[in-house]
């Protein structure tokens, strides 16, 4: 079997290329990072060390990698023979390798089973979103898209940034999780025993999305703000501490209501996800975890999708108004998306900042408060 994943980043190698090895595909890695790629070229195999209370050691072998900015054909050409497509590059990335998947499908026989495609990031069907580039990247003949199916996923693991002396190795929590929807398989699901299948992502993806990342999000911007240097220093602050429970307690909430989760069993779920905050063995940063926060205040994200559908309810947001409003202040100079944040912040008015930035429209409940607490942070730059 085999699997053809592009991103052979942290989640890349330390999650997806890990458990599709564990499950017996050759994993062909596809990235742009020249150097990244010509060493996972030269290796015969890098380590994967699992760190927490059941820490192990794991060695992948038997992969292949290939520069897809410089060697598009060859992965085209694997592509047309693979079993599995996943990628894990980001969601604003997804649009640049649909076209390479475009050409792969349309490179396959249709003679060859279905290849499956999985995208494998922190985003709402990020699959479907994947397919509809596919797509845009096939008319006017989509008649390839026949020759996949393409499954959503919802996928949890902390890979924090790796040492710089690290080289291919990766050093990741011990806790994973990979759920993928059952329905789009007609017969048999592709054999990847550490995933499991359900019959609705919805409730995984965003319980996920609403806990780890509301949760971790969080926690990454208070700690900007407070100044830590590392998320479990944070998370040591009972401000900072108090400030991630809040928003949990909140989307706690509302996954009770919407998808009828047991209290009790969401409760273990979030202290669970405390818990893994914390984790001594890793040294996570408020700058990764806060990467693009453009993106992580966008209308179905973390922060703003879970506080719409709590004002729809009428239910309490507050605790998400404070994160958003510690993420405004967010601002490393290695991110882009900051420094952009920082002059639409400057420029436009709090309730064009809410339109534009949040994607939520003037008569939703949650409108006039995410432009108070804009105007709040504005007034005190
Ligand atoms: N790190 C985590 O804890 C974690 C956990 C779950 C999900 N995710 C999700 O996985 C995705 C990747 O996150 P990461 O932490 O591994 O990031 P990363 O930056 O470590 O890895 C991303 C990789 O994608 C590559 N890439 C960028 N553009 C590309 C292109 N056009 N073609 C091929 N490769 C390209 C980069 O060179 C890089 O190696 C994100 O969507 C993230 O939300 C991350
Ligand atoms: O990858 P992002 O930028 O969407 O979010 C940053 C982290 O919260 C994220 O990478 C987590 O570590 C991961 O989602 C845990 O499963």
């Amino acid at each position: 079997m085999k699997a053809v994943h592009f991103g052979a980043g942290n989640i890349g190698r330390g999650f997806v290329g890990l458990i599709l090895h564990r499950a017996g595909y050759e994993v062909v890695f596809a990235d742009v990072n020249a150097s990244l790629i010509d060493a996972l070229a030269a290796a015969d195999s890098y380590v994967v060390h699992e760190v927490g209370e059941q820490g192990s050691t794991e060695t992948v072998t038997g992969f292949r990698a290939i520069n897809s900015a410089t060697h598009e054909e060859a992965v085209v050409a694997e592509i047309a023979t693979a079993d599995v497509v996943t990628c894990a590059v980001g969601p604003t990335v997804l649009r640049f390798i649909a076209p390479v998947i475009a050409r792969g499908l349309a490179a396959r026989s249709s003679a060859l089973p279905p290849v499956t495609v999985m995208a494998c990031e922190n985003a709402i069907n990020a699959t479907d979103a994947l397919k509809a580039e596919i797509t845009s990247a096939l008319v006017p003949d989509v008649s390839a898209l026949s020759r996949a199916v393409f499954a959503n996923t919802a996928v949890d693991r902390i890979v924090p940034n790796q040492a710089p002396d690290a080289g291919l190795d990766v050093t990741v929590e011990d806790f994973f999780e990979w759920a993928i929807e059952s329905g789009p398989f007609d017969a048999a699901v592709p054999d990847i025993p550490d995933a499991h299948f359900v019959p609705d992502l919805a409730p995984y993806i965003e319980r996920k999305l609403f806990t780890v990342n509301t949760g971790h999000a969080t926690l990454a911007y208070a700690a900007w703000v407070e100044g830590a240097s590392t998320l479990s220093e944070a998370l040591a602050v009972p401000s900072v501490f108090a400030a991630v429970k809040g928003v949990l307690q909140e989307t706690k909430a509302l996954l009770v209501a919407k998808h009828e989760f047991d209290p009790a069993t969401q409760e273990a779920y979030l202290e669970k996800n405390l818990i893994r905050f914390a984790n001594p063995y890793l040294t996570d940063t408020p700058e990764r975890v806060g990467r693009q926060p453009l993106r992580k205040l966008s209308r179905h994200e973390r922060f703003i999708g879970p506080a719409a559908e709590l004002a729809e309810r009428g239910l309490p947001f507050t605790a998400l108004l404070t994160a958003v409003a510690d993420a405004l202040r967010f601002d490393p100079a290695s991110d882009p998306q900051s420094a952009e944040l920082a002059t639409l912040l400057g420029t436009l008015s709090a309730e064009e900042f809410t339109a534009q930035v949040t994607g939520l429209e003037e008569s939703h409940p949650l409108f006039p408060h995410v432009v108070s607490t804009v105007a709040a942070v504005q007034s005190a730059r």
